[in-house]
């Protein structure tokens, strides 16, 4: 498995939000202040009749900002009046920040600025109103004011992830409320304790996207483009919020990465976590987390609940409930132990999970299976395609889901071909690309609407399998198969596999088509086919390295594992392997604690391997960590170099990256290759054209390098000014031997008939043919990554010594 670095591709795509703020004048923030104090006396009023919110569904809020300047301020109350839409208070620098953001721009502006967003929520409201989620809100809030814990159902499109952040915000208990909070030494301090609702997503595409549908629902800038936005996200590298932020949509990593700074919680007042069946690692944690959080005495939010919705088009809700039901079971069992009274037993009871189930879906989606088995799904994909655009009427965009980046490369260029030679009476084609190694602007590019006379053909994995709407698709291609990462244990790997997807995951992709108008599912496989899938997804926990998790949790004080709440335990062989891949890199104290270098590899948006690696290198001194720094941002997308497929084009490849190839191997030579894009300043893209090397992928590179960067700078791991424009030799040994520390166990040596035996597991691997050392015989190699294809790779290969393997393996 490709060892990942998430890049941050900036937020430029946010076009239509990004006006500078606003500094409003005294007069106006007075008026504002009246304006709210009337709102406040009126709910004031509202609840005291009754303590529920008579609307059905969510009226549209207000979208008129929230002036920033000093009045506003004064806001900020930690009791959060009433009435008031509650604003968690601004940390000093925010304030700062935000006031030496501002660009003075009359009020006027700002009216015009925000008028249309308010018109645009107005429009939006009419089609909320017909989602079939929409009817259930006050059942949805009436609920959630009983429990803490609920689990939502509802079929994809029917208005999940959108709406229920939207009937919570202005919830009684949604609001920050003052608590005491114990410290160590048995006093206390107050505090503020939630005001915010997060909701979880599986992937950065939909967090970014599903946050700005819903600013655009409620009528308020998106993100950071505005201290009055209420909605903002969260994604690695990338965070996108204002001091008036209620509603935050982030990736499960993101929030995971939150509880390491604060544990408890305590700006949320709900969790969401969306998507559930999605079952990766990070989800699977995220809920152990929460129902520790929920079932347990909250000492650090000074007792204040967080409410917990768990929801998903297909999830086994029953085990979820069963799962939530023990924890508090657990803490009901110990409780009695303590208290030895009923007092337990009462308070539990009130404790059961609510549930809800959303029937229906606002438009139909037709299903059409192939009626033979596919044998090239590429091939099959092209001539639907087509089909679809010769007889289908415009408008109708078409997603089509593929494995991988090679596979969406592969259609994308046979699509192109295909169109220029169409009848040029026709709508024109237009072909976006949509993967996780592609640049955030790339992947936003997706989103926009297509130009006039033009149909969007998508392509993409199964990165736009959940939570995505892609507005104007109304056709979806599912080639039914999905990269998966598979734990090797033999081998102690991860491997990427081609492999059928699951009911569920067919379900998600269908319900992609059919979100604005009825819809066409194409599905290239047998109904037969399709029968036998998997009903779910195999928990990821269950078949990737979980080194990553078991670090994750030992950061967050969970020494003992056996005893967390996992939602799928996993085998204990994996925990073990797992366990000692950490002890291996040092993260671990040989007690099993967490050692200082786990925890600083814990805090680095890397893999524990990579992270071990960055951190030997600056060992090394800055000269080596900036290199590594750059191979690591080479790792983090699929391919710089162009695939050559044909003898005639590897040859021409060859000649064209005859003076970027280095015979220690593909660490160097990926090195080399960011060296000469990046000192190449007349016109880099021509400069990768030449090279056979993919522009797209080098811009991803040079984004996650800056970040890298800055990262190790606030890390203290390079110095402020550390010659990052350094153009010394690289030192290869140095190089090569801090991969070693974190790649020590993905080592082969040569044996006496020419093969590579792997040096833990005695495997036989051979090179892969896209790397630069294929058909070498050296001493001994590493490899960042093993693929299985019709037989075992290693990928991403360099030439080690074999007493420097010795070295790092000793630790
Ligand atoms: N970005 C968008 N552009 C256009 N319409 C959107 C967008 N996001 C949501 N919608 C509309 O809102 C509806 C509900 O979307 P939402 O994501 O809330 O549903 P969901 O129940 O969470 O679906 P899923 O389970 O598939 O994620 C969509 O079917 C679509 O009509």
């Amino acid at each position: 498995m490709p060892e990942k670095v998430h890049t941050h591709f900036g937020d430029s795509d946010e076009d239509s939000f990004t006006q500078t703020p606003n500094p409003v004048s005294d007069q106006v923030a007075g008026q504002e202040i009246a304006r709210k104090k009337r709102r406040s006396k009126k709910r004031k009023h509202d609840e005291t009749a009754d303590n529920t919110q008579p609307r059905n569904g969510e009226s549209i809020p207000d979208p008129e900002p929230v002036p920033i300047a000093k009045p506003t301020i004064k806001e900020f109350t930690p009791e959060g009046k009433p009435g008031d839409i509650p604003q968690p208070p601004p940390t000093k620098t925010q304030v700062a920040k935000h006031e030496t953001k501002s660009k003075p721009k009359s009020f006027s502006d700002t009216k015009t600025n925000f008028a249309p967003l308010r018109e645009r929520a107005n429009a939006l409201y009419e089609l909320r109103k017909k989602l079939p989620i929409f009817g259930h809100a006050d059942e949805i809030r009436h609920k959630l004011r009983a429990h803490d814990v609920m689990l939502l159902v509802g079929e994809t499109g029917s208005g999940k992830s959108t709406q229920i952040p939207q009937f919570l915000v202005n919830e009684f208990w949604c609001r920050p409320t003052p608590a005491q909070i114990p410290k160590e030494d048995g006093s206390t301090r107050s505090a503020t304790v939630g005001g915010c609702i997060a909701i979880t997503q599986p992937r950065r595409v939909a967090a970014i996207t599903l946050a700005r549908r819903v600013a655009e629902e409620m009528g308020t800038p998106l993100g950071s483009s505005s201290p009055a936005s209420k909605v903002g996200y969260a994604v690695r590298f990338d965070t996108s919020v204002s001091p008036s932020t209620r509603i935050k949509f982030l990736t499960e990593g993101m929030l995971l990465q939150e509880m390491l700074h604060d544990p408890w919680l305590t700006k949320y007042s709900a969790v969401v976590v969306d998507e559930v069946h999605e079952r990766g690692i990070n989800v699977d944690l995220t809920v152990g987390f929460l129902r520790n959080l929920v079932s347990g005495k909250k000492e650090g939010r000074g007792g204040v609940p967080l409410k917990v919705v768990v929801m998903s088009a297909t999830a086994d809700m029953e085990s979820l409930t069963g799962f939530f039901q023990e924890g508090f079971k657990i803490q009901e069992r110990e409780q009695k132990h303590v208290s030895n009274g009923d007092a337990a037993e009462k308070k539990e009871t009130a404790k059961e999970i609510a549930a809800c189930h959303i029937k229906g879906r606002q438009f139909p989606v037709k299903t059409i299976y192939s009626p033979e088995p596919v044998h090239d799904f590429v091939d099959a994909a092209l001539k639907v395609i087509f089909q679809i655009h010769y007889k289908e009427p415009m408008p109708g965009d078409i997603l089509v889901f593929l494995t991988g980046q090679e596979t969406v490369e592969a259609l994308e260029h046979l699509v192109n071909e295909y169109a220029t030679g169409m009848d040029p009476s026709l709508p024109r084609i237009q072909v976006l690309p949509l993967f996780a190694a592609l640049p955030q602007v790339a992947q936003q590019r997706v989103f926009q609407p297509a130009p006039p006379r033009t149909r969007k053909v998508i392509l993409a994995t199964n990165i736009a399998e959940t939570s995505v709407t892609v507005s104007g698709v109304r056709y979806v291609v599912d080639c039914g198969k999905a990269k998966v990462k598979q734990f090797r244990t033999r081998l102690g790997l991860d491997s990427l596999l081609v492999k059928p997807i699951s009911k569920s995951a067919a379900i998600q992709r269908k319900g992609r088509a059919g979100r604005e108008a009825p819809g066409q599912c194409f599905r290239l496989y047998t109904e037969k086919d399709y029968l036998t899938l998997d009903e779910t997804n195999t928990p990821e926990i269950l078949r990737c390295d979980l080194s990553q998790a078991l670090l994750n949790m030992k950061a967050r004080g969970v020494d003992d594992i056996v005893r967390f709440p996992f939602l799928t335990r996993p085998p204990r062989e994996a925990l073990e392997k797992a366990l000692l891949q950490l002890l291996n890199i040092d993260a671990l104290q040989d007690s099993g604690k967490i050692s200082d270098i786990g925890l600083q590899i814990a805090k680095l948006p890397l893999t524990p391997t990579l992270g071990r690696v960055l951190l030997a290198a600056a060992e090394n001194g800055p000269d080596c960590l900036i290199d590594v720094i750059d191979i690591i941002s080479c790792l983090s997308v699929e391919n710089i170099f162009l695939n050559t497929t044909s003898e005639e084009k590897k040859e021409a490849a060859e000649m064209a990256r005859r003076d970027l190839y280095r015979r220690e191997g593909d660490h160097l030579t990926m090195l080399a290759t960011v060296r000469a894009y990046a000192s190449e300043n007349a016109d880099r893209k021509a400069w990768a054209e030449r090279h056979l090397v993919s522009h797209r992928a080098m811009q991803s590179v040079m984004d996650v390098r800056k970040q890298l960067r800055t990262q190790c700078r606030q890390a203290k791991l390079l110095p402020r000014d550390d010659g990052s424009n350094h153009t010394s030799d690289p030192a290869p040994i140095l190089i090569l031997q801090s991969f070693l520390r974190g790649f020590g166990t993905n080592t082969a040596r040569l044996v006496p008939d020419g093969s590579y035996r792997t040096v833990v597991g005695n495997q036989t691997v051979a090179i892969h043919p896209s790397s630069v050392l294929y058909g070498k015989k050296v001493e001994a190699i590493m490899y960042n990554e093993f693929v299985f294809t019709n037989r075992s790779y290693a990928r991403g290969v360099s030439a080690v010594q074999m007493d420097w393997v010795g070295e790092a393996l000793a630790g």
